[in-house]
C-alpha cells in the first residue's frame, strides 16, 4: 500500500548556534489523517513546524510538503496550501474578530461572499466573541478561537496547528476534534496538531511522540498503547522516554532509511520496544511525484495587489485604531519643535551682576544726571560721573546690577555662585578714563589700570560666561561711540578698529536660528528610526508577520506596505514641524519651501531605514531603544549640530562627515540661509550621502533578514 504523504521528514538538523533542537528527526503525515505531535516543552515542536512551512531553515536532512521543499519557488509553501496556527497568537490586537478572518481571507484572494460564509460557520463551530469586538478586548482563550479560525477559512490541503487547545474549555475542545476529523475526511486535507493534552491525542490517526529532538514513536494511538500495554498515552510515552534514556532506544530515523523496494519500511530496529511499523510510506519519488504532475498555481515570489491591499488595510487599521500611538506620532514633533523654540537659543536674562563702583561710593550716582556726564569747553571735552553713565548701559534684559560695597564682598558672592559676575570702576575712574583716551600712548600705567572697568567672570558655565562678555564689550563699545561723539570725536574711534559686514545673517541673530537645520533633520531622523524599529518589531514579536508570510504574503509586500504608512505620515511630521517654525513662529528663510522640505523628509526616511535595520538585528524593543539611542546619540555629538566639524581632528571629520546627516544638515542651512537650489553641490551632498544611507541600509536590512532565517 503506498499513500501520497503530505509531509515527509528525513533525518533532519537543525540547530540554533551550538545546540541541536532537532537531531536527525523523521516523520510521515499522510493526507485525510490528523497527526498529533506530542512531546515534553522546549523539545522542539514549534521548530520542526517552523521547518516544514519553510519560516525557518534545516542544517541538513529533507523536508517534503504537499510534494514539493518549503520555501522553494512554486512549492506553494509557504502559500495559500498551508493552514498555520501558531502557538502565539499571532494576530494584530487592534482587529476585530471579523477583520482578523478577513484578512487571512484576503491575503489568500478569497472572494468576500467566501470569506463571509466560512466566518460564520467557523463562529458558530468554534463560539467566536461578537464580530466587532477587538481582539486586544478578548480573553486569551477567545483570541486562540479566533486565530484557529483565521488559519482555517480557506480550507488548505495541510492544516498546521501548534497547540491550538490551550486554554479551551473541554466541551469546545471535543466540538474542535469533531470538526477535525469531519473535514479531514471530507475534504482529505492533512492536519498537524501539538497538544499538551497528551489524551486529547487519541484521536488522531497517527501520534509522534518526540523528544531531545527526535521521534521516540510514530504510531496510531491504538497501536501504540497495545504496544506497550498501557491504558494510557502518557503511560507508552513515559516508557518511551525511559527508554531513551537507558539507550534501548534511539529513535525511529533508522527506520527512515529502511524502506524495503515498495517504500514500506519493515522494522523499526531491533533494538527498539516499537515492534514494526505497518504503516506505508511513499519513496521520495513517490513523495515528490505531485511536483512534477501538479501545477502549482502562483509563486509567491512576485507581488499582488490584493496582498498588497490587505497589508495596507492591516496596517492602517493598526494606526488609527492605536489612539496612544497616533497622539505620540502627531504631538511629538510637535511638542519636540516647541520645546527647542521656547527652550533654545533666546536671549539669555537677568543676569546677576555685581557692581561695586568706588567712584560714587557715598552718592551711589543719586545726583546723576545723563546729559551732564560730557561737556565741551573749547577744544576740549570733560568727562564727569562716568561710572555712573556706564551703569545706565547695563540697564538691559541680560543684566540684573547687584551692588556691592567692597570688591571683596562681590567676589565672594561669585565664589559662593551667587552672582555670575563683577564689575570694579575705581574710586578715579572718570579722570583716569578721560587721560587714558587723551594721553594715548604717553598715559601713565595707573592711568591705564584706573581708567579701565575690571570685569570678574564665573566661566564655569562657558555658554553665560561668554555670553555675559560679548554683551558687556557691544554696550561698552556702544556707551564710549556715544561719548565721542558728543565730544565732537570721531564715533568709529570710541569702537575697535574692525568694520563687519555680515554676507549672511547678522550679529544678533540668536542661536535658534543655527539650530533649526540641525533640529529639523536630527528630529525627522530618531523620528523615522523610532517609528520603524517599533512598529517593525512589533509585528514580528506578535507573530503576524511569520503568520502572513506562511500564508503566501512575501517579506518585500510587508516591509513596502509598512514603508508606505510610515513614509506618509513622515510626511505630515516634516510638514507640521516645517509649518511651525517657519509658518507659526515667522522665522526667516530665502531658499526653497520644496527643497527644504525634500531634505527633511529624506532625513526621516533615512530614519526609517536606520530602523529597519535595527529592527533585523535586535529581538526586542528594549533593545531596539538601545539601538536606536545609542547610535543616535554619537552621530548627533559628531553631526556638527553642538560643536563645529572644524574643530575636530581631520580623520573624525571625515568619519562624521559620512554620517547621515552630518552633510544633510550643512545642506539645509545652505538652502534656508543662503538660499542655495537642489543643484548646487553643497546641497546636493546631504540629499546625496542620505540616498546613499538609506539604499545600503535597506540592502544590508533585507540580507540580514534573510540570514535570520
Ligand atoms: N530562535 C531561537 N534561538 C535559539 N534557541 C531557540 C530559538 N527558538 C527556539 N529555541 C530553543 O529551541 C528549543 C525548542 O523550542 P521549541 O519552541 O521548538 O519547543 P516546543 O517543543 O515547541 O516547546 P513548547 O511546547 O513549550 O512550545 C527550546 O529550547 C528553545 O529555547
Amino acid at each position: 500500500m503506498s499513500i501520497s504523504a503530505a509531509v515527509c521528514v528525513r533525518d533532519v538538523v537543525k540547530k540554533y548556534g551550538d545546540k541541536t533542537i532537532l537531531d536527525g528527526l523523521c516523520m510521515n503525515v499522510d493526507r485525510g489523517t490528523i497527526y498529533g505531535l506530542l512531546g515534553a516543552s522546549g523539545c522542539g515542536k514549534t521548530t520542526l513546524l517552523s521547518c516544514m512551512v519553510g519560516r525557518k531553515s534545516i542544517n541538513s536532512g529533507e523536508i517534503w510538503v504537499l510534494g514539493g521543499t518549503p520555501g522553494e519557488k512554486g512549492s506553494g509553501v509557504p502559500g495559500p496550501r498551508v493552514g498555520y496556527m501558531p502557538q502565539e497568537i499571532a494576530l494584530v490586537g487592534e482587529f476585530t474578530v471579523r477583520d482578523a478572518v478577513f484578512y487571512f481571507g484576503r491575503i489568500l484572494n478569497m472572494p468576500e461572499t467566501l470569506i463571509s460564509e466560512r466566518f460564520e460557520k467557523l463562529s458558530m463551530l468554534l463560539d467566536l466573541p461578537p464580530d466587532d469586538r477587538f481582539l486586544k478586548n478578548c480573553s486569551g482563550g477567545q483570541q486562540r478561537r479566533v486565530s484557529f479560525a483565521a488559519a482555517m477559512v480557506h480550507m488548505p490541503e495541510l492544516l498546521i496547528l501548534d497547540e491550538p487547545t490551550a486554554g479551551v474549555d473541554p466541551l469546545l475542545r471535543d466540538k474542535i476534534w469533531n470538526y477535525l476529523v469531519e473535514i479531514v475526511h471530507s475534504e482529505k486535507i492533512a492536519v498537524i496538531i501539538t497538544t499538551h493534552y497528551i489524551e486529547e491525542a487519541r484521536r488522531a490517526n497517527k501520534i509522534g511522540l518526540m523528544r531531545n529532538g527526535k521521534l521516540l514513536a510514530e504510531e496510531s494511538p491504538a497501536r501504540l498503547l497495545q504496544l506497550f500495554h498501557t491504558e494510557t498515552l502518557e503511560e507508552a510515552f513515559l516508557i518511551l522516554s525511559r527508554n531513551q534514556e537507558d539507550g534501548i532506544i534511539n529513535s525511529v530515523m533508522e527506520a527512515c532509511n529502511r524502506q524495503n523496494g515498495n517504500g514500506v519500511i519493515e522494522s523499526a530496529s531491533s533494538t527498539t520496544s516499537v515492534a514494526t511499523f505497518d504503516m506505508a510510506y511513499g519513496s521520495k519519488d513517490e513523495l515528490t511525484k505531485e511536483k512534477k504532475t501538479t501545477k502549482i498555481k502562483k509563486d509567491n515570489t512576485s507581488m499582488e495587489s490584493y496582498r498588497m491591499k490587505a497589508l495596507l488595510d492591516k496596517n492602517w487599521k493598526q494606526f488609527y485604531r492605536n489612539v496612544t500611538g497616533i497622539v505620540f506620532l502627531i504631538s511629538f514633533p510637535l511638542l519636540q519643535t516647541l520645546c527647542f523654540l521656547h527652550g533654545v537659543g533666546g536671549e539669555v536674562k537677568d543676569l546677576k551682576l555685581g557692581i561695586v563702583n568706588d567712584e560714587t561710593m557715598t552718592t551711589r550716582c543719586s545726583n546723576f544726571v545723563f546729559n551732564g556726564t560730557t561737556e565741551i569747553h573749547d577744544f576740549d571735552c570733560n568727562f564727569y560721573n562716568m561710572s555712573c553713565r556706564f551703569l545706565e548701559y547695563l540697564e538691559h534684559p541680560m543684566i540684573a546690577k547687584v551692588k556691592f560695597n567692597t570688591l571683596d564682598e562681590a567676589i565672594t558672592a561669585i565664589t559662593h555662585g551667587q552672582i555670575t559676575g563683577a564689575l570694579y570702576m575705581a574710586e578715579n575712574f572718570t579722570q583716569s578714563y578721560q587721560s587714558r583716551i587723551e594721553d594715548g600712548k604717553d598715559a601713565e600705567s595707573w592711568i591705564s589700570e584706573f581708567g579701565e572697568i575690571k570685569a570678574y567672570l564665573d566661566m564655569s558655565n562657558r555658554q553665560i560666561g561668554m555670553t555675559l562678555k560679548f554683551k558687556l564689550y557691544k554696550l561698552f563699545y556702544d556707551f564710549q561711540e556715544e561719548v565721542f561723539r558728543e565730544c565732537n570725536w570721531p564715533a568709529r574711534l570710541g569702537n575697535l578698529p574692525m568694520r563687519r559686514e555680515y554676507m549672511y545673517g547678522d550679529e544678533e541673530e540668536v542661536f535658534t536660528i543655527f539650530m533649526i537645520p540641525g533640529t529639523l533633520v536630527t528630529m525627522c531622523f530618531f523620528l523615522g528610526s523610532m517609528m520603524t524599529s517599533q512598529i517593525i518589531i512589533t509585528d514580528r514579536k506578535d507573530g503576524v508577520w511569520d503568520r502572513s508570510i506562511v500564508a503566501g504574503v512575501t517579506s518585500l509586500e510587508i516591509i513596502l506596505t509598512h514603508f508606505i504608512l510610515q513614509a506618509s505620515i513622515m510626511v505630515v511630521q516634516a510638514i507640521e514641524v516645517l509649518f511651525t517654525i517657519f509658518v507659526a513662529y515667522q522665522y526667516t528663510y530665502i531658499g526653497s519651501t520644496a527643497v527644504m522640505f525634500l531634505l527633511t523628509y529624506f532625513a526621516g526616511i533615512c530614519g526609517m531605514a536606520y530602523g529597519f535595520w535595527v529592527s533585523t538585528i535586535c529581538e526586542d524593543h528594549s533593545q531596539a531603544n538601545i539601538s536606536v539611542t545609542g547610535g543616535f546619540l554619537p552621530m548627533m555629538l559628531l553631526c556638527g549640530l553642538i560643536w563645529p566639524l572644524e574643530a575636530m581632528p581631520i580623520g573624525l571629520r571625515i568619519f562624521a562627515k559620512c554620517l547621515p546627516f552630518t552633510l544633510a544638515i550643512e545642506s539645509l542651512r545652505n538652502v534656508i540661509k543662503k538660499g542655495w537650489p537642489l543643484w548646487d553641490f553643497q546641497v546636493f551632498q546631504g540629499f546625496g550621502v542620505l540616498l546613499l544611507w538609506i539604499l545600503g541600509l535597506g540592502i544590508i536590512s533585507v540580507w540580514a533578514m534573510k540570514l535570520k532565517r
